[in-house]
């Protein structure tokens, strides 16, 4: 079986109960943005650092659903953390990020070169009380139709 580009084994899924749990973003840009609801969703304390952010991260910020630091990451940030994503645009960053991560135990995504990461992003959906979570080799247009096609079958009136 192939595991894609730079995984030697599957990626172990779980669901991961987040609720009142520290999660620490660092990088508000696009990516995190796009990511940023599911984990409010979930419940979870994020903190995000980012000297500049996306306009979602900015409305969740004034929103107070997310604590925003605008400041570059410093080592420490992940400070009782249980979870954390490094997608800054600067590598060096995302390797500084995930080092400390990794020397805490706290999984890690790395968002721009996801098999040095901990922890991988799934496409997700909701069908009532199911969750859908795909992760598809690290192709993320095959995993997001592959969640739609799930959600789509789960609606049906056979399958629902
Ligand atoms: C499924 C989804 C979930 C979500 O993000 O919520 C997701 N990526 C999505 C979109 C997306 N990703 C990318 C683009 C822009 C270009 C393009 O179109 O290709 C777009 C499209 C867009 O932005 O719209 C580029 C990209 N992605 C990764 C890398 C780095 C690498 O592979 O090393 C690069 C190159 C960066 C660069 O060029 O530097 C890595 C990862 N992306 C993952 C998940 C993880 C597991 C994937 C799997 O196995 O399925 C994984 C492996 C790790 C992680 O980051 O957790 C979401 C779609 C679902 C939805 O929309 O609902
Ligand atoms: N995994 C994925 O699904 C995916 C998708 C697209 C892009 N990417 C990759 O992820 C990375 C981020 O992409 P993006 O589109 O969100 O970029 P972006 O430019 O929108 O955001 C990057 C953010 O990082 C912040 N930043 C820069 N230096 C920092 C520092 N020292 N400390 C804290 N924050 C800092 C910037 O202020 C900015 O807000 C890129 O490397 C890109 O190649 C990943």
């Amino acid at each position: 079986m192939n595991h894609g580009p730079g995984l030697s084994h599957p990626p172990y899924p779980s669901g991961l109960i987040l609720a009142g749990r520290r999660v620490v973003i660092v990088g508000g840009g696009r990516v995190a943005a796009r990511r940023l609801q599911a984990f409010i969703d979930a419940g979870a304390a994020v903190t995000v650092v980012s000297p500049e952010v996306d306009p979602a991260v900015r409305e969740a910020a004034n929103a107070g659903t997310v604590t925003l630091l605008e400041r570059e990451y410093a080592p420490g940030d992940l400070s009782a953390a249980w979870y954390a994503m490094a997608s800054t645009d600067r590598p060096a960053v995302n390797a500084a990020v995930l080092e400390e991560a990794t020397a805490a135990r706290i999984f890690c995504v790395r968002a721009d070169d996801a098999p040095l990461g901990t922890a991988w992003t799934p496409a997700v959906g909701h069908h009532q009380e199911t969750t859908v979570a795909v992760l598809a080799n690290r192709d993320p247009e095959r995993s997001r139709r592959t969640r739609d096609r799930l959600l789509e079958a789960l609606r049906s009136p056979i399958d629902g």
